[in-house]
């Protein structure tokens, strides 16, 4: 089995892909639609891909992609620490507060450890770049420039960087949510590294309401909370139809084939509702 991830070897993307699919092959690209319009035209079997982050909120980029352009189910969740260092090339180790002019990183390793730069390097420059991996690539091929990377313990490893500050993102509970997707459902040999523990099976929904229908939003809540189904995250992005248009993406703890979660879509449907499921999957928590 083949599995895509948001590349190069290093990134978090990886390890999550690594950790869910422990027999699989894994294959870098470089961005995350990249692995998405993989997965959807066969290359691979299924992309994991980052979907939220305890400090940065979604990753809208992905959230957009399987809305609007790739419709895949999601067929796993996992949730992983996130713990982000500031590494450089062996030749600035005992110089980088000084010298170090730019860091590199993606943009959310970059909000997550805002304020660590600010106190640290306020003088230097931040590059956003495709992924945490990516960064700490470019500053092992380019050992003259004064550059830094803010990337996982792994990348430092893989690309022979010194790892000069541990652990800098702002918030010390910081996860980022990781889900599987694929064309179809998938039964993988072994299922999940031994460092993880399953959490729950959740289903995701993405509800469009009817126009101009006043409560709308209210009554399809209400569907969930009167059969007490537990919603664990409930979310708007625009459907990019004309201002005020927008999908709400809601995950229920429970799974699709329970009595009440059905009953619910069809009393959501019957307000005039759009609902479709972009998934009913297991989750994971990789323990620290
Ligand atoms: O850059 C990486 O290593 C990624 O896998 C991407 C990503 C993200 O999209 O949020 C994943 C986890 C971390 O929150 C930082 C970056």
């Amino acid at each position: 089995m083949n599995v895509g991830f948001l590349g190069p070897a290093g990134s978090f993307s990886h390890v999550a892909s690594q950790t869910l699919f422990p027999d699989a092959l894994h294959k870098p690209y470089s961005t995350i639609p990249d692995s998405i319009d993989a997965a959807k035209e066969g290359q691979i079997n299924i992309a994991v891909v980052p979907l939220e982050n305890t400090i940065e909120g979604s990753v809208n980029i992905t959230l957009d992609y399987i809305l609007h352009y790739q419709k895949l189910e999601i067929i796993k969740e996992l949730t992983i620490p996130i713990d982000q260092h500031l590494m450089v090339h062996p030749d600035w180790s005992s110089s980088w507060q000084d010298k170090i002019t730019t860091v590199f990183s993606h943009p959310h390793a970059v909000a997550q450890c805002h304020l660590f730069i600010r106190k640290n390097l306020p003088d230097a420059k931040v590059e956003h770049i495709d992924s945490t991996a990516a960064a700490a690539k470019y500053v092992s091929e380019h050992p003259d420039e004064p550059v830094a990377a803010i990337a996982n313990k792994g990348a430092a490893g893989i690309y022979r960087l010194d790892v000069v500050q541990n652990r800098i993102n702002d918030y010390q509970n910081n996860h980022t949510r990781f889900v599987a997707l694929s064309e179809k459902t998938i039964t993988t040999k072994r299922t999940i590294g031994r460092t993880c523990s399953q959490t729950g099976i959740k289903t995701t929904l993405v509800i469009t309401l009817p126009e101009d229908h006043s409560g709308a939003l209210h009554q399809v809540l209400s569907a969930f909370s009167w059969r007490r189904l537990n919603l664990t995250k409930i979310e708007s992005r625009p459907m990019k139809t004309g201002l005020g248009n927008y999908f709400f993406i809601i995950d229920v703890e429970k799974e699709l084939d329970d009595i009440l979660l059905p009953g619910a879509i069809k009393e959501i449907e019957a307000l005039g509702c759009g609902v479709s499921v972009l998934g009913s999957y297991p989750c994971y928590l990789q323990k620290t």
